[in-house]
């Protein structure tokens, strides 16, 4: 209902999205992971406001929050995505260039632990968007190589309201228990300053103290 207004009060999502969104549904097995209208408006927003000259994100898919944070970038500003499914590549690709983006969105199809250390950049904004095992993982990788003052944001943080303390948590659901223990982590890291939005499946919003 709540989420029914706020879809219906936020700007509309671009043609080549909605294009992106379909062919998502179908031609991939699980579309919903796709971030969708409204988180996407969101993170156009964000990004309009950080207006970063360097974005990192980690988890393409098929690009369609690739695309909504590149839409804020600063002039000469560059998004670098990352991506562990090869199959996914080409649909990226075309999607990017329709998108007029070509050689300011580069896919880097590997695993992210891998190839978040051979970028070498000083990152403005970075989405981490992955496997959420990891999440701490990717956390300390990104946090030295974020300038001061720059933004992490970390999707699916409520993990459906398996996050929450009194969720009856199996002990072998092991995705659920490391979203769990990065929320509380990221709670005790003094060398950030973190707000959790309960929008969708949450968004936590971390910024590196200067
Ligand atoms: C939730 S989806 C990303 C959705 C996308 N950010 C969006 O909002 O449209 C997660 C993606 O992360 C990718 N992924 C999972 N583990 C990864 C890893 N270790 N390195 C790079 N990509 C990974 C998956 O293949 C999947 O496409």
């Amino acid at each position: 209902m709540v989420q029914q207004y706020a879809d219906a009060h936020t700007s509309p999502e671009p043609a080549l999205l909605g294009q992106l969104v379909r062919e998502t549904h179908l031609q991939t097995l699980m579309p919903r992971m796709l971030s969708g209208h409204f988180q996407g408006r969101l993170l156009s927003m964000l990004s309009h406001m950080i207006r970063p000259r360097r974005v990192l994100e980690l988890g393409t898919f098929t690009g369609y929050s690739a695309l909504c944070l590149a839409e804020g970038l600063a002039d000469g500003g560059e998004l670098h995505t990352v991506e562990q499914n090869p199959e996914l590549r080409s649909r990226v690709e075309r999607y990017v260039q329709q998108a007029g983006l070509t050689g300011r969105v580069h896919l880097h199809i590997g695993d992210a632990e891998q190839i978040i250390p051979a970028l070498g950049e000083t990152w403005d904004l970075v989405f981490i968007d992955a496997d959420k095992i990891r999440n701490r993982v990717y956390y300390e990788l990104v946090l030295p190589q974020l300038r001061p003052g720059g933004f992490v944001l970390i999707d699916n943080v409520l993990w459906s309201g398996k996050a929450l303390p009194d969720y009856p948590l199996k002990p072998a659901d092991k995705d659920a228990h490391a979203v769990r223990a990065f929320n509380d982590f990221v709670q005790q890291d003094a060398r950030v300053e973190n707000v959790l939005l309960p929008l969708r499946d949450g968004l936590l919003l971390v910024r590196k103290c200067n």
